[in-house]
């Protein structure tokens, strides 16, 4: 058998946030919408007969990362908890091909970490209950345990508490990003609004399309965007980008920002939105994507990567 595996780490996408309570150790509980996107960085991992762990980095996005610290990479972080955890005595090689802009509200390292698991685990064979897996990610950060779970869930607690979902209708999405990393803590320490009541979302709700989904969305927000488009205006500025494109049923921001989203009636519409934002806007990153289906996870289980 090969000793070297692929994972994909997809963007995540908080369709709604809800800030609901403060923990005493300053984390905040929330309620959110999560899903993946089709699009998202790809992990490599080759066993290596000795202790050592490499990573190196490639991709359009991989700027900053790959002249900063590399020991501080979520994945080489991954990589030494779970090895100490699972004592593992081997080493690995690890390749991430960077897509995804940082620090930008759609997990783009807690998706990293939750692929470095993921591939590790098969990379050195070890047979970790999900469980125990979900609590190592934890220590990894907030958003790691719902990457790692990799479906539609609702997300509760800190980002722990993770609820399934009916599965979502595929949607026709347009990402867009205006170039600008937004620090998470210091967007949650910036805000000032009270608490938004939990459990808001019908948990047994089925959506047949974009629209119908769109739809019920329309009573939830995101509770981040007001501190984060405060502190990094350009926010409003991609929300109204999206928003004016034919065919827009809801734009919003993920996460702490400054990645935005919209759901489009047809994929055309999308595909068209993005250009038209691409072109009056070179410097954002923009894409166009649908949202991971579970036909796209069990393709991702032997190995696929996202589409071009
Ligand atoms: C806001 C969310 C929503 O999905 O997404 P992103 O914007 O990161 O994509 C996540 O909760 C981000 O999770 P993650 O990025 O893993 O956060 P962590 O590294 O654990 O925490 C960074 C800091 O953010 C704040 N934080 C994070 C999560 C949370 N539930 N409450 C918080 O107050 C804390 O100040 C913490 O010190
Ligand atoms: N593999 C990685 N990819 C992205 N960011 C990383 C990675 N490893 C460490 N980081 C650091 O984590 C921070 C949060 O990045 P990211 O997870 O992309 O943000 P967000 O969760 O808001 O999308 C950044 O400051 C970045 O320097």
């Amino acid at each position: 058998m090969s000793s070297t595996h692929t994972e994909p780490a997809p963007a995540k996408l908080n369709l709604f946030l809800h800030v609901t309570g403060k923990r005493d150790d300053g984390y905040h509980l929330l309620d959110s919408l999560v899903c993946f996107a089709d699009c998202g960085d790809v992990i490599t991992a080759t066993a290596r007969d000795d202790a050592e762990l490499t990573l190196s980095i490639t991709g359009p996005m991989a700027g900053v990362l790959a002249t900063g610290n590399i020991e501080d990479n979520l994945i080489l972080r991954a990589a030494r908890l779970l090895r100490a955890e699972a004592n593992v005595t081997q080493g690995a090689d690890l390749t991430l091909e960077k897509n995804l802009p940082v620090a930008s509200g759609i997990g783009g390292g807690s998706a990293d970490a939750a692929a470095a698991l993921r591939v590790l685990c098969r990379v050195w064979q070890l047979d970790i209950p999900t469980t125990e897996l979900e609590k190592l990610a934890l220590k990894l950060g907030a958003d790691v345990p719902v990457c790692l779970h990799g479906k539609t869930v609702l997300m509760q607690g800190i980002g722990e508490k993770l609820i399934d979902l009916p599965e979502l209708p595929n949607l026709s999405l347009v990402l867009v990003n205006p170039g600008k990393a937004v620090s998470t803590p210091e967007i949650f320490a910036a805000r000032d609004a009270g608490f938004t009541e939990e459990n808001l979302w019908d948990r047994t709700a089925r959506f047949n399309s974009g629209a119908s989904l769109a739809a019920a969305l329309q009573d939830c927000r995101n509770d981040l965007t007001l501190p984060a488009s405060g502190i990094l205006p350009e926010i409003c500025d991609v929300l109204n980008a999206l928003a004016r494109e034919d065919g827009c049923l809801l734009a919003r921001m993920s996460g702490s920002g400054a990645t935005c989203f919209a759901i489009y009636d047809t994929e055309n519409q999308a595909e068209r939105a993005a250009h038209a934002i691409a072109e009056s806007q070179p410097d954002w990153w923009v894409q166009a994507t649908g949202i991971q289906t579970t036909e796209d996870r069990a393709r991702a289980q032997i190995g696929a990567s996202f589409p071009a």
